[in-house]
């Protein structure tokens, strides 16, 4: 944990091991030049500053008090004093500079390295951790970590260098007084451990309580139109101000405590200040030492006093509050994902079977719930399956597996014979593409939002795969056409017209096996005919669709009919209907404009 060895900050274009430290601490770079010029400047500054100069301003007293016989030692003191403040100027200068840039390449490196982290944590994880907390340990957390902690290592060292300076040059002037003013270390000592661990614990409070403040204004804000709908303004502010009210207290203990730490000491202080003045004025008295000499120390001793304060109260006591803020921010820096991306497999070719194979699954926050239970299906290439069931039967969830969102508690899932974690993270996203039940579109054109994440895309093949997604016609309608913004999240979309530019995202990249679930579900008859009519016409594509309304997937090649999490039923629409089964009964349903979307909730085992 090296401060001055900066020279650049490298931030790295690959993922650092899974599992390897990689703390902000221990990757700023060595810059020797840097640092040796850095801490000369810091000695240089701490002797000059405090050291000479309350020397010859001792110097300039005992001058005048010779003043009557030579000018001599009055004028060669006021020289060399202001020489020394000129160059304790210089260093400062110097110092300020070098650390404002540390600072701000120090906060660089945490918020990627924070945000590189977070990025590849599992689904599971942003499941349990909600965006405002992630947002506030990114924005408000690796500032206070970063300026705080830089700011403070700044004091740390000048302040420490200053105490040892300073404390020599006072042994030497009188080692009495020195002695006098040494008794008061072991007890500050002690009383800096005692509030710098409380201090440490409100600190962490604070940030937790900031943090969940954060989540409810994002909240809020993000779901605006539902608040809206609902007149819930007033309650979610409300909310927010107890959130914060919680945060205020927390500040005011904090105050409290900063206080009596400051009255302690400053008690101490005075005690010291009435003693040194009393014995040196004795020994002044006994010609021990000199008026001037006595004038040398007090400046020392206050000198030593301020630095010493630093490095308890500003370092110490900063520095708890800084780890405070910043336990939360490693702790993310560090995490290991639960599911790795890992895997090495990616094969020049896929043809894009599917298999699951004795399926079990349950979600990271309800691991005692089966969401699948023993799922056995085989998909071969370039078959149409349909995955249907009731609402909360788990069709999601195979979906969700094939997309490595998460993994299976037992039982594998198989592409092309290889379990799915095998192959490359980027590789299995550019061959398995997902249309979900409520695509996201980024803020951005909509041209951007169907090339997303692919580079050097033409503006035809955009077109072609938008006219395979029945979006093409509605995009030219739109004012500038694909340059069209379309809002954050694609709110200045219909939901219709969200699905569409979806499925062009998906389909522009020629997945060997394209996911819908649901994708279709916000289109009117007629549009929804013809992206289903697209993706019949697929050619040489895995398409597995999840699908409530039954009438959509009669063509299917296969339809798996899910209930409980399990696999009660699977074969062709004419073949299932003879069974007079569970999809027979649920295509039944949906005839007599029934609903069959009774909720499965997965039993706790
Ligand atoms: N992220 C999650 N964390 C915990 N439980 C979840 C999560 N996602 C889904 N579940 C639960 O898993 C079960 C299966 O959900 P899934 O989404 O797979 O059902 P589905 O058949 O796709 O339902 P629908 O047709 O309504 O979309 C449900 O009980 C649901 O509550």
């Amino acid at each position: 944990m090296n401060f001055f060895q900066i020279k650049h900050v490298e931030i790295p274009h690959q993922n650092p091991p899974l599992g390897s430290k990689t703390t902000p601490f221990g990757c700023l770079r060595v810059n020797w030049g840097i640092s040796a010029n850095f801490i000369a400047g810091l000695w240089f500054n701490a002797f000059a500053g405090d050291s000479f100069i309350p020397y010859y301003a001792g110097q300039v007293i005992d001058g005048i008090n010779k003043i009557h016989t030579s000018q001599d030692q009055f004028i060669y003191a006021i020289t060399l004093m202001a020489i020394c403040t000129a160059s304790r100027a210089a260093c400062y200068a110097m110092r300020t500079g070098l650390f404002e840039i540390t600072k701000i390449k120090f906060n660089v490196r945490v918020r990627n390295l924070l945000l590189r982290s977070i990025t590849r944590q599992e689904i599971g994880f942003f499941d349990s951790v909600k965006t405002g907390e992630i947002i506030s340990r990114l924005s408000a957390d690796t500032t206070i970590t970063t300026v705080m902690f830089v700011n403070n290592v700044k004091v740390l060292i000048a302040s420490f260098v200053r105490v040892v300076a300073v404390l020599a040059f006072m042994l030497w002037l009188s080692w009495r007084l020195s002695i006098l003013n040494l008794i008061m270390l072991p007890i500050i000592a002690v009383v800096s451990k005692v509030f710098g661990g409380y201090l440490k614990k409100v600190a962490m409070e604070i940030r937790t309580s900031f943090a969940r403040a954060n989540e409810v204004a994002d909240e809020t804000c993000g779901n605006i139109r539902t608040v809206r709908s609902f007149a819930n303004e007033d309650r979610e502010c409300e909310r927010y101000g107890e959130l914060l009210e919680d945060t205020y207290k927390l500040h005011v203990r904090k105050a409290l405590l900063l206080g009596s730490f400051v009255l302690v000491e400053r008690s101490f202080d005075l005690g010291l200040l009435v003693l040194t003045l009393y014995y040196g004025g004795h020994l002044v008295m006994t010609n021990t030492i000199t008026a001037g000499e006595l004038v040398t120390f007090y400046l020392c001793k206050n000198r030593f006093r301020v630095s010493l304060g630093k490095l308890t109260v500003q370092v110490y006591a900063k520095l708890m509050e800084a780890l405070g803020a910043s336990i939360k921010v490693i702790e993310f820096i560090d995490r290991v994902p639960k599911v790795r991306n890992g895997g090495r497999l990616a094969p020049s070719k896929l043809r894009g079977s599917i298999e699951f194979k004795n399926v079990w699954m349950s979600y990271p926050t309800r691991r005692r719930a089966h969401v699948l239970r023993d799922v056995s299906f085989k998909v071969s290439p370039g078959e149409f399956v349909a995955l249907v069931g009731p609402s909360g039967s788990g069709k999601s969830s195979c979906v969700n597996l094939l997309e490595h969102f998460y993994e299976t508690m037992s039982g594998q899932v198989l592409l092309d014979g290889h379990p799915i974690k095998a192959y490359d993270h980027k590789f299995l996203h550019r061959v398995v593409s997902l249309v979900g039940q409520e695509p996201v579109l980024f803020a951005r054109s909509i041209k951007d939002n169907i090339s997303y994440g692919l580079d050097n895309c033409s503006l035809e093949e955009v077109q072609r795969v938008a006219r395979q997604a029945n979006a093409h016609q509605f995009i030219m309608e739109l004012p500038e056409g694909y340059e069209t913004g379309t809002g954050e999240k694609g709110m200045q979309l219909s939901g219709g017209q969200k699905q569409r530019v979806a499925i062009a995202r998906a389909l522009i990249r020629r997945p060997a096996v394209l996911l819908l679930d649901e994708a279709t579900s916000a289109l009117d008859a007629e549009s929804e005919q013809m992206v289903q009519q697209a993706i019949n016409n697929l050619d040489g594509h895995t398409v597995i669709v999840v699908a409530h309304r039954l009438s959509t997937v009669e063509k299917a090649d296969r339809i798996i009919v899910i209930d409980k999490g399990r696999v009660v039923e699977q074969g062709r629409h004419k073949e299932l209907m003879q069974r007079e089964g569970t999809y027979a009964d649920m295509v039944r349903r949906q005839l007599l404009g029934l609903d069959t979307s009774d909720d499965t909730e997965a039993d706790d085992d």
